[in-house]
């Protein structure tokens, strides 16, 4: 019996629902949210599928899930510029979180952004072992980075670690071409602003990040053992610490496996450590 937890059955907690039951990785979903209608018009829409999963709305029965997938919280509108700038609202509802999990066995997926400094809040709060803490947000990255390769004609892979953030760091080392920093930062440029061209035109990004979620959660459910771009809380590795961050995991059914330290060019090194630095300043918030 295969359980999956969703905290915040919204835009992206609710399709990552619906595709992890439609694939089949699920027996059954425990579904929360605090705006009752949403989560009774979710599993409605859930079952109405058809699909033979198991529902439940107790909480209680969280506590037993594999997988816990923390969606809750404020989205950005065009009006929010960034997505630190979700940090104030969003920590009372990581903290309410946290409460629900205190020594959860199984694995935590942050998605609620900031996600980052949110991953690394609910290891700290949740008093868990931080291989448990899975924050997700680099495969969509990489994906619109893989997107803008296309375009300006230059060969994959594309990895982007970093802060699911403004400060990405996409791994132009990795793709073999020789690409000058102009050229760079005009792609990271348009990276920063991807989600927002949805964001203004259908109200959230939805697709993207509830498909790679699900690949994240069959990754952990079918012990994959792959390496993706996830953020982790860090202990020095890439010389940071204090934060979580995105960074290349093996991910597999204990969590993260291991992190992998790969060799990043001078303007990677520039943009990662930067990233760290910011997002270690948002994780300082937890601290506290
Ligand atoms: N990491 C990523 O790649 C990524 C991708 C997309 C969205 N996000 C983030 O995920 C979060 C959710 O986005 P969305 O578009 O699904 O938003 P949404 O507004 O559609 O859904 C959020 C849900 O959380 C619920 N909620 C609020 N406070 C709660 C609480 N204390 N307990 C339980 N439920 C609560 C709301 O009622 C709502 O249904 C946002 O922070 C967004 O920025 C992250
Ligand atoms: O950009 C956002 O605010 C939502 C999410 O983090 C995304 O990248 O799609």
């Amino acid at each position: 019996m295969t359980s999956l937890a969703i905290f915040g059955v919204g835009k992206v907690g609710g399709e990552t629902a619906f595709l992890s039951a439609a694939l089949g990785l699920v027996d059954e979903l425990i579904v929360y949210d605090t705006y009752e209608p949403i989560l009774r018009a979710q599993v409605l829409d859930l079952q109405h599928t058809g699909i033979d999963v198991s529902i439940s709305t107790d909480m209680a029965a969280t506590r037993d899930a594999d997988i816990f997938v923390f969606a809750a919280g404020t989205p950005r509108t065009p009006e929010i510029e960034t997505r630190a700038d979700l940090l104030e609202a969003n920590i009372p509802v990581a903290k309410r979180c946290s409460e629900f999990l205190q020594g959860f066995p199984g694995i935590v997926i942050t998605v609620t952004n900031p996600m980052d400094a949110n991953n690394y809040g609910l290891w700290r709060m949740m008093g868990i072992d931080r291989r448990q803490c899975i924050g997700f947000g680099g495969q969509l990255d990489s994906a619109r980075f893989a997107g803008l390769l296309r375009e300006a004609g230059i060969p994959g892979p594309a990895w982007v670690l970093g802060e699911h953030g403004e400060h990405q760091v996409p791994l132009f080392s990795k793709t073999g071409a020789d690409v000058g920093i102009e050229e760079r930062e005009a792609i990271l440029s348009r990276m920063r602003g991807a989600s927002m061209e949805v964001i203004r035109g259908k109200g959230g990004t939805i697709f993207g990040p509830a498909y790679h979620i699900t690949m994240l959660i069959r990754a952990v459910l079918e012990d994959r053992r792959e390496v993706l771009p996830c953020s982790c809380v860090l202990d020095g590795e890439y010389g940071l610490s204090g934060c979580s961050l995105g960074v290349p995991a093996r991910i597999g059914r204990e969590g993260i496996l291991g992190i992998e330290e790969w060799d990043l060019d001078t303007w990677e090194s520039a943009k990662m450590a930067e990233a760290g630095a910011f997002v270690r300043d948002l994780c300082r918030r937890f601290d506290d």
